[in-house]
């Protein structure tokens, strides 16, 4: 298929964006779902290469493949296990059945308790050695971490609740600024891990607990754990009525809509929190109805692949012109990158393709005023995807948000339209130079334009918004994954580094042979041991 969708994409390429704008293109070429506008207009796809695409996922059996993650076929092969992230934002109850048993009543009642102890932390009614809970502290990483940090600080107007504080890395400088000032008594923390045995969050939790048991007499009172392993998380000494459980459908990535969010929950309260939900629920029906061409985590999936497979651009910029999407970068650099970034399609054979593309990204405005001359002048090409709400949250700084909303705007314009030769020489010659000091000067000021970009704009960016935009990027990551023919929902390449760093750390320990590892290795132990004694 890359290949009809190449030579379209070599002639798009010719034409341009811009030549495109003729009437109804911006409606044609724009998605609607429940509030939400995704505005596509800014790339080259035109009619032609909208359909291709759209065949190509029909017959890729996109609309086949999403019916199976819905209702609990093993999709993720390789680990054989059902996807059912959505069943934790099913609120209507349906029956979802997973290997022969329906999930809803499991997935009502952990969502249940996790309310009642969201609403007892907030109110007070749970207690810490000291007094009320002031402060909490999730430690986990990857999925068990970039979730909750991203969502709680997405949606900091809504938060009323404790304080939440993060610790992912394994490096100690995260869990001593992060613990720094908290009163031990008036501090609740939430182990949150899946499998309960990565190294950083059980090593960073092991720390926790001692600067826990340092002024509180019954440290296990302030400890949670949220975990697939429910036994572990009793064995390394959580009360089991502390443990909120969930199973293994739910992927790491995918978990901030059940007890890995309880963070985001005892901020925003279990109201905010169903709203959240409520969201991605909508997205999710969405999703699974809307006709291809109307649907907006496809036409992302395909908008996507066009830029990655069909153009070749081999990265894509996230850029959220809101401050507190800060961290949405981040997050999907996990979402699509772990799930997309393999290198064999499902049957175990060698891509013959790229895979899913790098993603990267900071908040507008402030990468304008870094990264962003690369995007406008330099040789790569960076389909841009923009993010920005109607409305901020701080009315008294209206025209704060106009200024954000008019730079958001005139980048993507800027990115489509360029400005040529011609047009540089002539600000040039009005700014007095002649000659070939102005042909000089014209040709460091012209910009190629013809660069693409999406706009997703919503009013204001609520629970159920955020909810929204997280579960249309899942579904996009999942559409994207079909058509390349990979599993998106295993990670199979972040095992061997792990491996390594263990084989590493009995040699820093003295506790093994540096000998036998290769002459870089050797080297920078070496030099490490030269230091640390
Ligand atoms: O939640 P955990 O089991 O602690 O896993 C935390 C993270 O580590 C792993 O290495 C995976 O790459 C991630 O997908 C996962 O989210």
């Amino acid at each position: 298929m890359w290949r009809d969708l190449k030579i379209m994409a070599d002639k798009a390429g010719r034409r341009g964006i811009a030549p495109l704008f003729g009437d109804g293109r911006a409606e044609d070429f724009s998605v609607r779902a429940d509030g939400m506008l995704l505005d596509y207009s800014k790339t080259a796809i035109d009619a032609e290469a909208r359909a291709a695409l759209l065949a190509e996922a029909e017959a890729r059996g996109v609309p086949a493949r999403r019916e199976a993650m819905f209702t609990g076929a093993h999709i993720n092969q390789t680990e054989d296990r059902a996807v059912l992230h959505t069943a934790l934002r099913n609120l209507g109850g349906a029956p979802v059945i997973a290997d022969g048993e329906d999930v809803m009543p499991g997935v009502l009642d952990t969502l249940a308790r996790m309310k009642g102890f969201a609403d007892a932390v907030r109110s007070g009614a749970l207690r810490g050695a000291g007094g009320a809970i002031t402060d909490v502290v999730n430690i986990g990483i990857g999925g068990s971490h970039l979730g909750p940090e991203m969502t709680v600080r997405a949606l900091a107007p809504y938060a009323d609740g404790p304080r939440c504080h993060f610790v992912s890395n394994i490096d100690g400088a995260d869990i001593t600024a992060a613990l720094d000032g908290l009163d031990p008594a008036r501090t609740l923390i939430l182990v949150a891990s899946k499998t309960f045995t990565t190294t950083e969050t059980m090593t960073n939790a092991a720390t926790a607990r001692r600067w826990m048991e340092r002024s509180v007499d019954d440290p296990g009172a302030q400890f949670v754990a949220l975990s697939s392993a429910v036994d572990k998380a009793a064995e390394w000494g959580i009360d089991p009525a502390r443990v909120f459980g969930f199973e293994d459908w739910v992927g790491g990535r995918y978990s901030i809509w059940g007890p890995i969010g309880l963070s985001l929950m005892i901020a925003i309260g279990s109201d905010a929190f169903t709203e959240f939900l409520r969201g991605a629920e909508a997205m999710d029906i969405h999703f699974r109805t809307a006709p291809l061409d109307a649907n907006m985590p496809v036409m992302l999936a395909l908008v996507g692949l066009w830029h990655t497979h069909a153009c070749g651009y081999p990265t894509r910029a996230v850029l959220p012109y809101d401050q507190r999407l800060g961290r949405l970068p981040a997050y999907l650099q996990q979402l699509e990158m772990e799930s997309n970034g393999k290198g064999v399609a499902m049957d175990g054979c060698s891509l013959t393709y790229p895979s899913g593309p790098v993603v990267w990204g900071e908040p507008g405005t402030n990468g304008q005023h870094a990264f962003y001359q690369l995007i406008h002048q330099g040789t790569a090409v960076i389909p841009c995807e923009f993010l920005i709400a109607a409305r901020g949250h701080e009315p008294e700084l209206a025209h704060h948000h106009r200024l954000l909303v008019a730079n958001c705007l005139a980048q993507s314009k800027a990115l489509m339209r360029g400005r040529s030769l011609e047009e540089a020489r002539a600000l040039m010659r009005a700014e007095g130079y002649r000659g070939a000091a102005l042909e000089q000067q014209a040709r460091h000021r012209m910009f190629p334009g013809g660069r693409p970009s999406t706009t997703l704009i919503y009013d204001l960016l609520t629970p159920y918004r955020l909810g929204q935009i997280i579960a249309l990027y899942e579904h996009r990551v999942f559409v994207e994954g079909v058509m390349l023919g990979i599993n998106s929902f295993d990670q199979w390449g972040v095992e061997l580094g792990k491996v390594l760093a263990t084989d590493l750390q009995a040699v820093l320990d003295g506790a093994a042979p540096l000998a036998d590892k290769d002459g870089s290795t050797r080297q920078l132990v070496t030099f490490v041991q030269s230091y640390s004694g």
